[in-house]
């Protein structure tokens, strides 16, 4: 859908400059999705998987797959090559779909609506609920129950709700320290 070499804004890495792929097609359909227009793979023609490699290598050596759900496809193709070029793979994922690619890092961010697949528990190097509201709460320890111990626990507040759940993450951080906040800074950095 899109490409672009900004900072990652959230969670473990962020801060860090990193090239962006955006990949259409999404069906899991969370109300506040940031990035509706990513949706419909069909508004979005396909770009050559080379031509985005090429492009990537030219920019960064940390790569972040995104979406829609990147694991909508089959990930082995742009992971390899990318791989073969030395940079480092990086995915945002719902989890809702199995786990195809080769990654230094995986970020999952569960949905209640399509919950994710055993493997990307297994696997998710950092775990980042949104908190839309009080119940989000409790999801997020269900979902931190089901990740591998080394997973790393973060409460991110969706946008919108953020002057409203900001406060609430806040208390339950202190409260509950194995969690850690993680704002979309980016937004904050008027960046992409
Ligand atoms: C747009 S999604 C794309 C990747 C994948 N579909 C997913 O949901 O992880 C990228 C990240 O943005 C988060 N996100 C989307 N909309 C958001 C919002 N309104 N407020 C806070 N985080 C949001 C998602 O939970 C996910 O961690
Ligand atoms: N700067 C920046 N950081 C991000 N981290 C995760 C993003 C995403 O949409 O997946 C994102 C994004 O869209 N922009
Ligand atoms: S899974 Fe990700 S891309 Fe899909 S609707 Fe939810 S936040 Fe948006
Ligand atoms: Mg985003």
């Amino acid at each position: 859908m899109e490409e672009f070499y900004t900072i990652q804004g959230e969670g473990y890495h962020k801060g860090t400059a990193a090239y962006f792929i955006r990949v259409g097609g999404c069906d899991v359909g969370c109300h506040w999705c940031d990035v509706k227009e990513s949706w419909n793979a069909e508004t979005h023609p396909p770009t050559a998987v080379e031509h985005i490699i090429e492009n990537a290598a030219r920019h960064s050596d940390t790569i972040v797959i995104t979406g829609g759900e990147p694991l909508t496809w089959n990930m082995a193709p742009l992971t390899s090559g990318l791989k073969a070029r030395g940079l480092k793979t990086h995915i945002e994922t719902s989890g809702a779909y199995p786990l195809t690619g080769i990654w230094d890092w995986i970020c999952l961010s569960p949905k209640k609506i399509k919950l994710p697949v055993d493997e990307v528990y297994e696997k998710a190097d950092e775990l980042k609920v949104i908190i839309y509201n009080k119940h989000d709460f409790d999801f997020a320890e269900e979902q931190a129950a089901k990740v591998n111990k080394d997973c790393i626990l973060y409460l991110q507040p969706e946008w919108s709700r953020r002057d409203k759940m900001i406060p609430e993450i806040v208390t339950f951080v202190m409260k509950n320290p194995r969690w850690k906040v993680s704002l979309q800074t980016h937004k904050y950095l008027n960046i992409p």
